[in-house]
């Protein structure tokens, strides 16, 4: 399934009876999202420049004491637009370049937080385990060309911006980290986040690179509500989710690169199931297409040498924490999805079920203490 726009949602709209349809949609998705109306400039803008533009919303119920908190968060997907093999410099002048006309359409859309893809400067070249050119795609943090552009952009639509990146570190003897930088809408980098797992898993031979990140579970609080990045492989430890919810994070981005043999029946299920049990909106966002390299690679599994890690299948979406959900973008195409959600819904879903109460955290703590110890006793009873 390669073509147009196609993603498991409008597969379902096409073929189940329209009389059947809200109930699997309730059932699959928590019912049928509410349909946001976005500007026709931006719909007209994004059909020019060829990407598929999303918009839906999550209600959360009037308060007395509290008003709405409404924020519209922007989620892009993308592909490379230029061969892997062209000159660093264009690949990362193009990507700027197509972000920028996207970025442009979610501020047409009233987007206030924006998040791209993980590593979104570059092809997703870590599985060839080559050094040069994909370690020159590395930029400091907090004041690399990218960086400055997403300062600019930050200011000029007054939106936080997550941006992640392959971090290179000067100060700490030129190290790479994978890192999201997090720029606040008044054009400062408020912080940064670095990626906690690191897949060693078939061609994602990310290690060979950069190690597990040390910045904890850093949440920043923006204009718009708390905020975290949990960067792609952290999806599948729910501890991970966990403590940014502990820290207050309202929002968890999870900006990823997966490919569909490996994960895409879990792609639904993990964050959706992060924002349920942490009481918090989840916002997972996956590249698109195949990215070819001209040398072929081998990751020791006895697999062909071959020339791409396979097809990123895109399908970012939204979860909110009632369990509900957005229907997904596109398996193949570029895309915007703009989400308005009222934070509102994060305390009124945790009054109603209390996980954050009726977790047994100390319990946890305890038994994890020991567990990691050398001399663990594992507490099973035999016969
Ligand atoms: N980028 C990355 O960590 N990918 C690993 C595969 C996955 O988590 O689905």
């Amino acid at each position: 399934m390669d073509g147009g726009a196609w993603s498991v949602e409008s597969c379902l709209e096409r073929h189940v009876p329209p009389e059947e349809l809200a109930e699997v949609k309730r059932i699959l998705y928590g019912g049928e999202a509410r349909k946001l109306c976005l500007p026709a400039a931006a719909v007209t803008a994004a059909q020019e420049r060829d990407f598929e533009l999303q918009g839906y919303g999550f209600e959360a119920a009037p308060e007395q004491l509290r008003r709405p908190r409404v924020v519209r968060v922007g989620l892009i997907q993308n592909k490379i637009p230029l061969p892997t093999d062209t000159a660093v410099a264009i690949q990362v002048a193009a990507l700027h370049k197509r972000i920028e006309e996207i970025v442009e359409v979610a501020a047409m859309c009233g987007v206030n937080i924006v998040c791209f893809q993980e590593a979104w400067t570059m092809p997703f070249a870590f599985c060839t385990r080559e050094k040069l050119p994909w370690t020159e795609f590395a930029e400091s943090a907090e004041d690399g060309p990218t960086t400055k552009f997403c300062q600019e952009l930050a200011k000029k639509y007054n939106m936080v911006v997550v941006s992640p990146i392959l971090e290179r570190d000067e100060i700490h003897g030129g190290t790479l980290w994978n890192t999201a930088v997090v720029i606040s809408n008044s054009g400062a980098v408020l912080g940064k986040s670095r990626k906690n797992h690191i897949p060693r898993i078939g061609d994602f031979n990310e290690s060979t690179y950069y190690m597990e990140g040390n910045t904890r579970h850093t949440v920043f609080q923006t204009q718009f509500g708390t905020i975290a990045v949990n960067i792609c492989y952290g999806r599948h430890h729910p501890l991970n989710w966990l403590m940014y919810s502990i820290n207050g994070a309202e929002i968890i981005f999870n900006p990823s690169a997966t490919i569909g043999s490996l994960s895409e029946s879990m792609w639904p299920i993990e964050a959706r199931n992060a924002a349920i049990a942490n009481h918090c909106f989840t916002c997972p966002i996956n590249r698109v297409g195949t990215e070819y390299y001209k040398n072929a690679f081998t990751s020791g599994d006895g697999k062909k040498a071959h020339h791409d890690l396979g097809h990123f299948y895109g399908s970012s979406y939204v979860a909110a924490p009632d369990g509900s959900r957005t229907p997904g973008l596109s398996r193949t195409m570029d895309g915007l999805l703009v989400v308005e959600m009222d934070l509102n819904l994060c305390r009124q879903v945790s009054d109603k079920w209390n996980f954050k109460m009726t977790g047994r955290y100390e319990m946890y703590a305890e038994e994890l203490s020991d567990a990691v110890q050398p001399e663990f006793i594992p507490n099973i009873i035999r016969e």
